[in-house]
């Protein structure tokens, strides 16, 4: 009933001990708060907040326009909504390193495990389309310095993104890739999220880079083959994210359900594929507030009528 009890606390040494387990751990990303608690309900250790998602909600693209406000207060607003701990897309920290610092405060404050902060340039991209550029390495490392200074809990989760690989599609990329990604681990990170790697051998190389967790981006319609749980596992990833999974699939059946209402006059046919109303009732434990609301009318004072 109303928000997780879990603390922020308790969320982020879990984060902590789940990365530290050796297996692979899914994250799926949520879309709405709603969306994290079928996330948790099944089963997942944790939930993804995309910044692709969080922009393309608010119909803008996702092209560094939302700002931290927006972003607080909708990560915010997801993670008191499960126990599971969240990890917040916080794109290129908002701003300079000073921001940076300012951003990893607030994404405290408002309850997420950890978020990443990338190497790109504002007005900063997709991490799967062309034609994207990087900072040089300072700038890089003192976004991830500034963030890692900032935070008050220790175990926030300072993860860097280095959007470098891209920028030569060549062996020299996957090199530059990989002194970035150790670069960015002596400057503060706990782990590395290489974006855009083509192949399993390609998160290999990074995997042997670093000595910290690995983040593995399996986006749909990106540069990334879709990899299997397995094999990411075999190539010694500690964590997969879904990021625009759910939002893609839920969007794709709105569509095809308005194509119906258009083409039948009713919606009729797609019922039996929705989420019924008892098991939205059971996501936002309904009954719950029932039980509470029913106990509040019902009180006694012993001797009193
Ligand atoms: C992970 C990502 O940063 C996101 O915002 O979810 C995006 C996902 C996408 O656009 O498909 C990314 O840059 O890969
Ligand atoms: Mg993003």
């Amino acid at each position: 009933m109303l928000y997780s009890k879990t603390t922020p606390e308790q969320k982020r040494l879990a984060l902590r001990a789940a990365l530290g387990s050796g297996k692979l751990q899914q994250f799926p990303g949520a879309f709405s708060p709603l969306s994290a608690r079928l996330i948790q309900e099944k089963g997942f250790p944790g939930v993804y907040i995309s910044g692709a998602v969080l922009a393309n909600d608010l119909g803008l693209p996702d092209i560094g326009l939302t700002t931290l406000t927006e972003v607080a207060t909708r990560a915010g607003q997801i993670a008191r909504m499960t126990d599971l701990p969240c990890i917040v897309d916080a794109d290129t920290g908002f701003g300079e390193p000073m921001n940076v610092a300012r951003t990893v405060q607030e994404l405290e404050n408002a309850g997420l495990a950890g978020c990443h902060i990338e190497d790109q340039v504002n007005p900063k991209r997709c991490g799967h389309l062309d034609g994207k550029a990087v900072v040089g390495l300072d700038t890089a490392t003192q976004r991830i310095r500034a963030a890692a200074d900032a935070r008050r809990d220790e175990n926030f989760l300072i993860m860097a993104r280095t959007d470098i690989r891209a920028t030569d599609t060549g062996p020299a990329g996957l090199q530059a890739a990989a002194e970035r990604a150790r670069a960015l681990v002596e400057a503060g990170a706990d782990a590395i999220f290489p974006e855009a790697m083509g192949t399993l051998e390609e998160f290999q190389a990074i995997r042997d880079a670093v000595d910290v967790p690995v983040l593995a981006n399996m986006t749909e319609f990106g540069k990334s083959r879709l990899f299997t749980a397995a094999e990411l596992e075999s190539a010694g990833i500690n964590i997969v994210i879904y990021p625009v999974t759910l939002l893609r699939s839920a969007m794709g059946e709105a569509e095809r359900t308005l194509d119906v209402i258009r083409l039948d006059g009713t919606q009729e046919p797609q019922v039996e594929r929705m989420l019924t109303r008892s098991r939205l009732y059971e996501l936002v434990d309904y009954e719950a507030y029932n039980r509470f609301d029913t106990g509040i009318f019902n009180f006694l004072v012993p001797g009193r009528r």
